[in-house]
């Protein structure tokens, strides 16, 4: 999309803002966004002001993220679409649900936290996400995509029900659509022909830009932009026909739906039994006004196609919205981070070695769900673009085609973050494990995540992947135990999933490379004379270490042991190693219900007499904050360990 660029001075940002094409009218004096306290407010501002009012917003919410981190770029994006929706409709009477809820700062800036801003994705803060504990305004929770059209439909459903007055809006991007949750929601809300608003907010990009057929679709639709004036032209030239009599009312209704059919180009949407409205230039908002008024009376499912601009309004999220997407504080100047680690990542650990076993191996190919930056595979898709998948949003499909693949002869790597392997769980015991397919599934951002809270922790899927028979789970410390794992799970003729944090790996050490054994784990630290041993595994082995070394600057020798395999595991093993011990202390950053403490903890009863603690996060839904601040707020960081030794 073109957007032009000015050189305005723009409170100190002149030359990182791209600027409405309006003439700056905002003075000093005068911040339209510090007068709006809720949705109300902004009703009354013409569409200039309006406008301004959005360059405001663009401004205020790159000053913050920068300093806080966050989703930036679909946020600028949005601006328009928010203030239009918000102008147009009565939050939250007519309730506005955002898809993944990582478009929603604008939403949150209107509806009264504005002053709470600073505090976004903080601890003790604002979500970067809807949460109605925040707001009456968030209507529903959201983090994971694909949802709104489900939830839109059954609160629609619901509230006629029980004669609840008030729209339903479900606004949803072009690569949330990708999802299949979503498509089956157009399903059902095409048959049941409710007035479900559904805004398609089409920026062409995913994370990564937006892939497959329907993406390749709705662009195509995008194209065709006078589609919409020549609708109204003809809408307007059919209402004019009069109207003699009964029969001759049949007549015409006859004539109009001719003439519909030869003039209009119908599509999907239109066959599936929605209004298509669009597509609306996104960042226009007396367009977005004027037709979200009119689908507002009408008395049928609707899908407004709204074209936004990913990164709106920012030079370096404009032209690298990848990027962009989700960062942490950054310098508004440069566009840059500049922070860097020692230690690589486990995702780079990951990307790095899968690269050296497919450079031998041309039977290793790699599946991500519309994460390809995130879960490290950009460098494997250059290297082998023929061997590389991105097939959007939909993880149940990522597992059930990788089994496809391995029943080919293939060694399919699926690289997912924990919390989206939620979705897929059926796919791997009915797809994959059932039939003992060798799939390798790479989970990246197990255990507690930093940043985006509760939706996206990684402490559930333990729980699940362990009830799955003939599957190892693994868990590395290091790079080489990474490389280590990632070499077994692809000699291995049955399912394997290798978990690591959102974190860097712990610096090579001597006493992490000794060879896998199966379902065993190793000692990472002996002294030969300690009475108490930590067993602990992953990067979160980085704490248990620490905790050791702390406690023996106290005086009291510690032993520290990573399981290595958290499936299977092997126990005989395990109790030959515990039984020096007095006091056994198992950690874990995992759901405490679905780790592997409380099996142990059981195994072990019978075979030794030492007193055995567990600790893991607890019953609850860990909320945003740092992955320290989450370790220490458990008692799983060194400093709450060291307590328990
Ligand atoms: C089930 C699920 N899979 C993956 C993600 C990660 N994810 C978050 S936003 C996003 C891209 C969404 O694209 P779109 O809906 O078009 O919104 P945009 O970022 O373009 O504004 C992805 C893949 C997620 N949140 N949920
Ligand atoms: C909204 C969403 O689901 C993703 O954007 C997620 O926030 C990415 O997390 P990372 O930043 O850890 O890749
Ligand atoms: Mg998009």
């Amino acid at each position: 999309m073109d957007v032009a660029v000015d050189n305005v001075t723009y409170n100190g940002f002149d030359d990182m803002l791209v600027k409405n094409e309006l003439p700056s009218e905002k003075s000093p004096f005068c911040s339209y966004l510090e007068r709006i306290n809720e949705p109300g407010d902004i009703k009354n501002l013409s569409f200039r002001e309006l406008a301004l009012l959005a360059d405001e917003i663009r401004e205020f919410i790159l000053d913050t993220v920068s300093r806080t981190g966050g989703h930036l770029a679909s946020n600028l994006g949005a601006v328009e679409l928010t203030l239009a929706l918000h102008y147009v409709f009565d939050s939250p009477r007519d309730a506005i649900i955002w898809d993944v809820g990582h478009q929603c700062y604008t939403h949150k800036l209107i509806t009264g936290r504005r002053e709470r801003f600073a505090t976004l994705r903080q601890k003790g803060g604002l979500s970067g996400f809807p949460r109605p504990e925040e707001s009456p305004h968030d209507i529903v929770e959201t983090g994971h995509a694909s949802t709104s059209i489900s939830s839109g439909l059954g609160l629609l459903v619901g509230r006629e029900i029980l004669d609840i007055k008030g729209h339903v809006i479900a606004v949803i991007g072009d690569g949330a659509l990708t999802g299949g949750l979503a498509l089956e929601a157009l399903n059902h809300a095409g048959h049941l022909k409710k007035n479900l608003i559904i805004i398609l907010n089409d920026n062409d990009m995913s994370i990564s830009p937006n892939v497959g057929a329907i993406s390749y679709y709705i662009s195509r639709l995008s194209t065709s932009s006078s589609y919409q004036g020549v609708r109204d032209r003809i809408d307007s030239l059919i209402k004019s026909i009069p109207h003699y009599g009964d029969s001759a009312l049949k007549l015409v209704e006859r004539f109009k739906a001719a003439v519909k059919s030869v003039v209009y180009e119908e599509n999907l949407f239109s066959h599936l039994g929605f209004e298509y409205v669009g597509p609306v230039d996104g960042h226009d908002i007396e367009r977005l006004v004027s037709n979200f008024l009119r689908v507002k009376e009408l008395s049928k499912p609707v899908v407004v196609h709204v074209k936004t601009q990913k990164g709106k309004g920012y030079h370096h999220s404009e032209s690298n919205p990848t990027s962009y997407h989700g960062v942490g504080p950054f310098s508004i100047e440069t566009g840059s981070s500049g922070s860097s680690s020692a230690s690589p990542s486990f995702t780079s650990a990951f990307s790095a070695s899968l690269i050296k076993y497919a450079e031998v191996d041309n039977k290793i190919t790699a599946i991500t769900a519309a994460m390809e930056t995130g879960t490290g595979l950009s460098s494997f898709k250059e290297r082998f673009p023929d061997r590389f998948f991105d097939v959007g949003i939909a993880e149940q499909h990522a597992l059930t085609f990788a089994s496809g693949l391995a029943r080919a002869g293939l060694k399919p790597v699926v690289a997912i973050y924990a919390t989206f392997l939620q979705r897929a769980l059926d796919q791997l015991i009915h797809d994959i494990a059932l039939p003992g397919l060798p799939v390798v599934l790479a989970v990246d951002r197990a255990g507690l995540v930093p940043g985006d809270g509760d939706t996206h922790q990684g402490i559930y899927d333990l729980a699940m992947l362990r009830a799955v028979p003939s599957l190892s789970v693994l868990m590395p410390s290091t790079s080489c135990e990474m490389n280590m794992m990632l070499g077994w799970a692809l000699s291995a003729d049955s399912p394997v999933v290798i978990r690591y944090p959102k974190d860097t790996c712990l610096s090579e050490d001597g006493a992490f490379i000794s060879p896998l054994e199966k379902g065993r784990g190793i000692f990472v630290r002996k002294t030969g004379s300690a009475d108490r041993l930590i067993i602990g595994y992953g990067g979160h082995i980085r704490e248990c270490i620490k905790a050791a070394e702390l406690a023996e600057k106290q005086g009291i020798k510690c032993d520290v042991y990573s399981l290595r395999f958290l499936k299977p595991l092997d126990i005989d093993y395990l109790s030959a190693v515990c039984k020096p011990y007095k006091k056994i202390i198992i950690a874990e950053d995992i759901a405490a219900s679905g780790g592997v403490g409380s099996l142990i903890k059981s195994e072990l009863a019978d075979t030794t007499d030492a007193v055995i603690t567990l600790r893991a996060v607890s019953d609850e839904f860990p909320q945003h904050a740092t992955r320290e601040e989450l370790l220490a707020s458990y008692g799983l960081d060194a400093k709450s360990l060291v307590k328990l030794i």
